[in-house]
Formats: C-alpha cells, structure tokens, sequence
C-alpha cells in the first residue's frame, strides 16, 4: 500500500466462524489482517474454499466477523457501507429489462428519476462498447456482452469500492482476457479500490497492484506480493515478460503448499 494513503479498506484481526450443518462450527477465516488503499487493486488467490469469498462479505458488510473488525473509510463496518460495488460469477441482470434499463436501476435505486437514470446508464453502456445494443434484453447477448452491462451495472454507481468475486471465470479464455483489459481500462479512468477473488493466477498477477496470497482452510493471510509492472498494461502480452514470470513463480511458490495442502485434506472431516 503506498505510504502516503491510509487504507480505504481494513480488516483487523478478523475471524468468521459459521454453523455446520449437522452441529459443530466451521472457522472460515482465522485472524485476517488486510489493508487497501484509495486506487489500489489487491488480488486475493488461495486454494478452493479456503474462506475468500467469506473476506470479500465482511468488507461488503453483509456478514459481520466473528471476531476482529472491519472497517470502511475509518469508520467500524456495521451495516452495508456506502459506495460499494459488487460483481460476482453470476450475473446481477434482471432478465426483464433492456441492457439500459438494467444499467439505469442503480442511479434510480439511489434516488435519480426515470430520465436521469437513462442519461447516466447511457453514457456507461456505450462506454463499455455495448451502444448499438441498448435495447437488448441479457438472453439476447453473450456471456461476454452481460459481462460489459454488469461493469456499466456497477461503474455506473461510482463505487469507490469495487468488490469483485471471480467475476469472469465463467468466460472463455479469449473473451476473459478482454473483459480484464476493459476493466483495467474501465478502473484506470477511476479512483476506485478494487479487491478481486479469483483462481487464477494469471489473472491475479495481470490485474493486480498487489497479490494477496491465503492460506488453506481456515484462510489467513500467507503472503503478499508487490506487482510492480507498469501501467498501463496489455493483459496479453504482459503475460509473456520476464518480470510477469519472475512474479509468477514467487507467487505460485507460496500458493503452492497451500493448494496441496487443500486437496490432501478435501473431504476429510473438518475439526477445526
Ligand atoms: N453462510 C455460510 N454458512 C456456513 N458455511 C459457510 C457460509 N459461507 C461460507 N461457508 C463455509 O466457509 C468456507 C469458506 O467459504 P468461501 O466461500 O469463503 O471460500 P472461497 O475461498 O471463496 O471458495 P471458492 O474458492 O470455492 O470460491 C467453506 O467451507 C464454506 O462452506
């Protein structure tokens, strides 16, 4: 995190432990200390179901810690902050509505009447190149294209905090790689801090400021890695540097041990 900013986002020492089913508590995350600054973009990458998810809800203020605490702007997380956006695997688009009025249902959420909410979704649309398909309904586009209205859905917004949970994992590899230069396009022209979950190493290291490594279940923090190549990146190529492959390996070293350790212990019972 630069020096200079305090963290947008904290978590302090935070642990979510949850009911199992069939009695007995399940520790999801243990003891999570993570600062991200105003602007910055943090990658977080661990084995399957180590508790990332479980992160990404407590800084939404949709779940509360057990233990620990989070905090927005300073201020204790008790509720659903203001400014924050979300984007998941599965898309948030309502299938009844044209991509226009599906961008448009934020601003008018917040307030913003029937003709504002269309002035403002519409720059957004055509700003993630989906302009001539305004009136589409989301069956009538491919997965990529619902990619694009789900960034208009959340951009639109101005969210100051962009929580992203594999939001592109379901896409082929090639429209994946464009949605992620779109985003870094889309995030360069704001302040946003993003936090974005996802499996994929690649990904993590081509977006991200910085790599936050978790540990197998119960997740904690690991590691973290700087990643200190140049902006503006072209998600493709730089893939193929020196640096982008130094990065990976120190990254994979550490995420290693931790995917080996989650599958040796996959399906065994859970004492935790
Ligand atoms: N609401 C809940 N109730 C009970 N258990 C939960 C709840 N949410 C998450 N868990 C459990 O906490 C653990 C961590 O889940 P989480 O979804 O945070 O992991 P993840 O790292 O995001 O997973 P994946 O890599 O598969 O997306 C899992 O064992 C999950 O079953």
């Amino acid at each position: 995190m630069p020096a200079n900013k305090a963290p947008l986002i904290e978590l302090r020492a935070a642990t979510k432990r949850f009911p199992k089913n069939g009695g007995g508590i399940h520790t999801a995350i243990r003891d999570v200390n993570l600062a991200v600054a105003p602007g910055e973009f943090v990658a977080v990458v661990g084995p399957t179901g180590c508790g990332k998810s479980t992160t990404l809800s407590l800084i939404s203020g949709l779940q509360p810690a057990s233990e620990g605490e989070t905090y927005v702007r300073g201020e204790l997380v008790t509720g659903i902050p203001a400014r924050v956006g979300y984007m998941f695997q599965a898309d948030a688009t309502l299938p009844w509505q044209t991509v226009l009025d599906n961008v448009a249902s934020g601003p008018r959420y917040r307030g913003a009447s029937k003709a504002d909410a269309r002035i403002q979704a519409r720059e957004w649309v055509e700003r993630v190149g989906l302009g001539r398909f305004e009136k589409y309904y989301p069956h009538q586009l491919s997965g990529g294209m619902r990619k694009r209205v789900a960034l208009a859905q959340t951009l639109v917004n101005e969210p100051e905090i962009m929580l992203m949970d594999e939001p592109f994992s379901a896409l082929d590899v090639q429209t994946r790689q464009l949605m992620q230069q779109e985003l870094l396009r889309l995030w360069g022209g704001s302040d946003a801090a993003v936090v974005f979950v996802t499996h994929d190493l690649e990904e993590a290291i081509a977006l991200a400021d910085r790599v936050v490594v978790m540990t197998a279940s119960p997740a904690t923090i690991k590691a973290e890695f700087r990643v200190d190549l140049p902006r503006p990146r072209d998600v493709e190529e730089v893939r193929l540097t020196p640096e982008f492959l130094a990065i990976y390996r120190q990254v994979w070293d550490s995420l290693r041990d931790e995917v080996e350790q989650a599958r040796a212990t996959a399906g065994q019972p859970d004492a935790k």
